[in-house]
């Protein structure tokens, strides 16, 4: 039996129009439209087209977005600048500063910059703990679009093995949180791990967030797995892939596929988070229409 397709295209379709009615009824009440901006410094590719797409995706559900491009030579004071002011800016809810950082940049300061009420990725420390210790606002894009996947096909994660392949504090670090939350067990893999196979094959329901294509072989998974595949690697030919085998189908019983699974869900998480954080904005003492 073939796995069934996880489709996040769909999925985020619906979350999408779900936020563009919410932005309207905001609208139709006199209140203004969320507010997101998009930070990117440098010229990197794929960076420039994902600042794209999210630039996009906020139009087309009436967020305002504003953008800033700096080149490759910005200071991290000058960005540290901008990102206070944007802090203090009423008509701004959500600030997205795009990764990677040109190296002369540190991520980790200028993400502590953020107000935590305005950090749409999930990424400040405060929010973090606040997911860690059960108490969630604004979570990390990613693993929560994953989780709106599973409950989208009606998948529990409780009492369910989670192995989480990869432990960064964008991905698989979160996703490992997202789904202690929901009642998984979970094993968090990383570079050190020994014998990655024995764990991939305990997995119920299995994250891979390494960045290499076809890292995990489809003979190591647990047959009626679920594989929730985070990799997204441009191969020479310019064709897109995950970091999953894709025999994965003949094995598992569900499969997000990359493009069209876990990716579009990132977005549409982020417009979500965006909403949010309007909506708590709104009820701060300090806000004005
Ligand atoms: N501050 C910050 N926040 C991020 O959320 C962030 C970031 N930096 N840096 C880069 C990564 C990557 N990321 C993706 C978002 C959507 C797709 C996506 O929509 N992918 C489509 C295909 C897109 C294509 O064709 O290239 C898919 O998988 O179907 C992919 C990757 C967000 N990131
Ligand atoms: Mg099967």
């Amino acid at each position: 039996m073939s796995a069934q397709i996880i489709d996040g295209k769909t999925v985020s379709k619906a979350v999408r129009q779900k936020i563009k009615s919410q932005v309207d009824e905001r609208l139709s009440q006199g209140l203004r439209a969320p507010g997101l901006a998009v930070i990117l410094i440098g010229d990197d590719p794929a960076s420039s087209v994902y600042v794209n797409n999210k630039k996009r995706a906020c139009e087309e559900v009436g967020f305002v977005s504003k953008s800033w491009h700096w080149p490759e030579t910005t200071t991290q004071g000058e960005l540290l600048a901008l990102i206070k002011e944007l802090n203090e800016d009423h008509s701004i809810d959500g600030i997205l500063v795009q990764l990677p950082l040109p190296a002369h940049i540190e991520a980790e300061t200028v993400i502590e910059s953020i107000h935590p009420d305005k950090d749409v990725d999930g990424f400040h420390p405060y929010n973090i703990g606040r997911l860690t210790v059960r108490m969630p606002t604004l979570r990390p894009c990613t693993p929560y679009g994953c989780m709106t996947l599973l409950k989208h096909y009606g998948l529990s994660a409780k009492g369910k093995h989670a192995v989480i392949v990869g432990a960064s504090n964008i991905v698989g670090r979160p996703m490992s949180l997202e789904l202690l939350l929901a009642g998984a067990t979970t094993t968090v893999c990383h570079r050190f791990t020994a014998d990655l196979q024995t764990h991939v094959s305990m997995a119920d329901i299995l994250v891979v967030a390494v960045g290499k294509p076809n890292f995990i072989p489809a003979q190591w998974l647990k047959p009626g797995c679920i594989v929730l595949d985070v990799g997204i690697n441009r191969l020479e030919d310019g064709s897109l892939t995950g970091d999953v085998d894709k025999e994965a189908m003949k094995i598992a019983d569900f499969v997000t596929p990359v493009p069209g699974g876990v990716g579009p869900m990132t977005i549409a998480t982020l417009l979500e988070n965006t909403l949010l954080a309007c909506e708590r904005h709104q009820q701060s003492p300090y806000f004005s229409t």
